[in-house]
């Protein structure tokens, strides 16, 4: 059994056009791995097709493993993917707290799930900020919420696409520092869509560089 992510000649089209593919990579726990590639390759359709959602145009041939079982017929709930994504869509009528808490498996009771939430507020330096509306938060905050919501559900893979590109460099670079680290620690395979070298190398892992599919 591998450990991790692999895509094994995983082919993508789009109703009759062939999108990408076939492509193998391997992405061990804990390795974050890039995917770059000119606009409209089809890098948020891979991301879409691994966690399940990708829209009814879009057919695959190949498979997608997690840790030596075959996800890609199972419902995208049952991939336990955590997504990030460039517009961390927070519930804006959620509370901070109860955006995280969304993350949370059902049927915990209430004082484990406020335990849960306040360290996950606490590690994401927004301690005391529970109550607040997320739209009264900055960028940088934003995404710190949305990576804890992602976090607190235990994925078993994490997907990210784009998810510091709307903020200043300086910030975007100390968060993803930040978010790399953690995710390491997680010991999940990792593959973070980007349009910047620095950010693919940062990743450390392989770099899947798509380029159109031929015919
Ligand atoms: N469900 C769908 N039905 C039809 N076309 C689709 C569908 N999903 C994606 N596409 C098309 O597939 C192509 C790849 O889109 P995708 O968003 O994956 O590219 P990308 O590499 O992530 O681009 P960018 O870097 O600009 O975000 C685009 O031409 C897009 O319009």
């Amino acid at each position: 059994m591998t450990a991790g992510l692999v895509l094994d000649r995983l082919a993508l089209r789009i109703h009759d056009r062939p999108l990408i593919g076939p492509l193998d990579l391997t992405v061990p726990a804990g390795v974050i791995g890039a995917v770059v590639g000119p606009s409209g390759v089809g890098k948020s359709t891979l991301l879409a097709v691994i966690a399940g959602i990708a829209g009814p145009g879009v057919t695959m041939a190949g498979r997608v493993w997690l840790d030596g079982t075959a996800i890609d017929g199972l419902p995208p709930e049952a991939r336990r993917v955590g997504l990030m994504m460039q517009d961390d869509l927070l519930f804006p009528h959620l509370t901070v707290a109860a955006n995280i808490g969304f993350g949370l498996p059902a049927g915990l009771s209430r004082a484990r799930r406020r335990a849960l939430i306040d360290a996950a507020l606490a590690e994401a330096g927004l301690a005391g900020l529970g109550g607040r509306d997320p739209l009264t938060l900055s960028g940088g905050q934003r995404a710190r919420v949305a990576l804890m919501r992602m976090l607190v559900a235990r994925p078993r893979m994490v997907l990210m696409d784009e998810p510091f590109a709307r903020l200043d460099r300086p910030l975007a670079h100390r968060l993803r520092t930040a978010v790399f680290a953690r995710i390491r620690a997680e010991a999940v395979p990792t593959l973070i869509v980007t349009h910047d070298p620095d950010e693919a190398a940062a990743a450390g892992g392989p770099v899947l560089d798509l380029q159109a599919a031929d015919g």
